[in-house]
């Protein structure tokens, strides 16, 4: 999409190397090094804008945050909110959800946050679905021994097949919320799209999952 592929957008990005990592499998297993602080590793994938990331990272200054956005136009809106805030603790990639292994280690990660992915509802597309088991697959090979996901979405239909896909795989959920709105939790943190179709009158869903335990060899 030509749109989503500004050259200005590239041009940002490359100019802030501090902010978006251009090189991110030369990090891989040595994220905490590169944040200067040995503290759990939570990656966001679709970061879309930003605004979760941001502003779990002023509020969880003990955690160190990644996010990951396929286009460069969205994910300079993000750039922008790190800029402006000069959080230390949050570092973008301009990547793709399928190359995850490439950038983290076997367990580097403690959590994995899917915020409004995009439901691809078409049968024919469910490979591309972010809870699709090939991704699963990549979730469990990087998430820590006591690693989880948290999903959040307004798209009733996406939310089933995820709650399927993730314990067919064997992932174990800890929590299920089918009003989080309305579910008393105090320490939401909202997104774009959270926002935006909360404000339409959607319910918005969640859960918690636990990867499942390592099988021993
Ligand atoms: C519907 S938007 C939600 C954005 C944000 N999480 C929010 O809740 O406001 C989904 C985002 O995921 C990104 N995305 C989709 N598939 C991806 C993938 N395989 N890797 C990285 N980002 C992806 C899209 O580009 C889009 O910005």
């Amino acid at each position: 999409m030509r749109l989503r592929n500004k050259p200005w957008a590239k041009d940002k990005i490359a100019a802030y190397p501090q902010y978006v990592i251009p090189d991110p499998e030369t990090k891989r297993g040595r994220w905490r090094e590169l944040f200067g602080h040995d503290q759990p590793l939570h990656v966001e994938i679709g970061t879309g804008k930003g605004k979760f990331i941001t502003e779990m990272a002023k509020l969880h200054p003990d955690v160190n945050f990644i996010g990951i956005e396929l286009y460069p136009s969205v994910l300079v809106s993000a750039l922008d909110k790190l800029i402006e805030s000069g959080l230390a603790n949050v570092k973008l990639l301009n990547a793709n959800a399928k190359d995850l292994t490439a950038f983290f280690a076997d367990g580097e990660v403690s959590r994995i946050y899917l915020n409004f992915s995009d439901p691809w509802p078409k049968k024919r597309h469910e490979k591309r679905r972010l809870t699709y088991r090939d991704f699963l697959a990549l979730y469990d090979r990087i998430l820590a021994e006591d690693g989880d996901i948290h999903l959040k979405t307004d798209n009733q239909s996406f939310f089933e097949y995820s709650l399927v896909s993730l314990s067919q795989y064997g992932f174990v959920l800890a929590s299920v919320q089918l009003d989080l709105h309305q579910s008393g939790m105090t320490d939401n943190v909202m997104t774009e799209y959270e926002e935006k179709f909360s404000a339409k009158g959607n319910r918005i869903y969640r859960c918690e999952a636990v990867r499942p335990p390592r099988r021993s060899s």
